[in-house]
């Protein structure tokens, strides 16, 4: 018998091209081909350690609405307080980087598309906002980093020795099982979600690609 094909393979069938320009950006291809501009990888680490103090207390509130709004038999909440344990981790990780690189994360500006993605982020968190749909963002946004950079990381990638750790923390095989995890939580969410609640939920993936892509371009100096 063949497997049901879950809401979100059928929304990744759909929006294929979309997703792939977000996964297969040439800021990624550039790194993957080993021609990175290491200044455009600076502005990405400062720019992204920006966006990761801001992701947290998104993680946060998803954490809340698992906790009030799933009937939690299936483990949702632990899956998502690993995500918070991840990025306090990954924290300390940006600081570590760019200390290495000689790069300052003290006075960084955000940038115009950091910021209105950070501002998205805030809009999620708002408690109007079902746990479903804020979920449905949190997989997209850790799974477009993981698919990303595991590209980086395929046998026939020229990614520059110095770049393999950054590809390493989203590329490697446990944080692609996180993401399967929280896949599986979305999945589970949308088969019981009302028309409504799906809709929004496609909107809103729609718009992390978006906003995924602008990062991307930003980060490769394209604004
Ligand atoms: C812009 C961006 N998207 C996704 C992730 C994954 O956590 C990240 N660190 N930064």
């Amino acid at each position: 018998m063949q497997a049901k094909i879950t809401v979100t393979e059928t929304w990744l069938r759909k929006h294929r091209h979309l997703y792939d320009g977000a996964t297969r950006h040439p800021f990624i291809r550039s790194i993957r081909d080993g021609n990175i501009d290491i200044s455009a990888f600076k502005t990405w680490l400062g720019q992204d350690y920006i966006f990761v103090r801001a992701f947290v207390p998104f993680v946060a509130s998803v954490l809340t609405k698992a906790y009030k709004g799933s009937d939690d038999g299936n483990g949702d909440v632990e899956v998502i307080l690993g995500g918070v344990a991840a990025l306090h981790d990954e924290i300390s990780w940006f600081k570590k980087e760019a200390f290495k690189w000689g790069a300052q994360l003290s006075n960084i500006v955000p940038q115009k598309a950091n910021q209105e993605y950070c501002r998205f982020l805030e809009s999620l968190i708002s408690p109007e906002v079902e746990y479903t749909v804020a979920a449905v963002a949190f997989w997209a946004i850790e799974n477009i980093y993981q698919e990303s950079f595991a590209y980086c990381l395929e046998d026939d990638s020229k990614t520059p020795p110095e770049l393999k750790e950054t590809c390493q923390r989203w590329g490697n095989e446990s944080f692609g099982e996180y993401c399967n995890s929280l896949r599986n939580i979305v999945d589970r969410q949308l088969e019981k979600g009302s028309d409504d609640v799906i809709t929004k939920a496609e909107a809103t993936l729609l718009r992390v690609l978006e906003h995924e892509v602008d990062f991307w371009n930003m980060s490769h100096g394209r604004t």
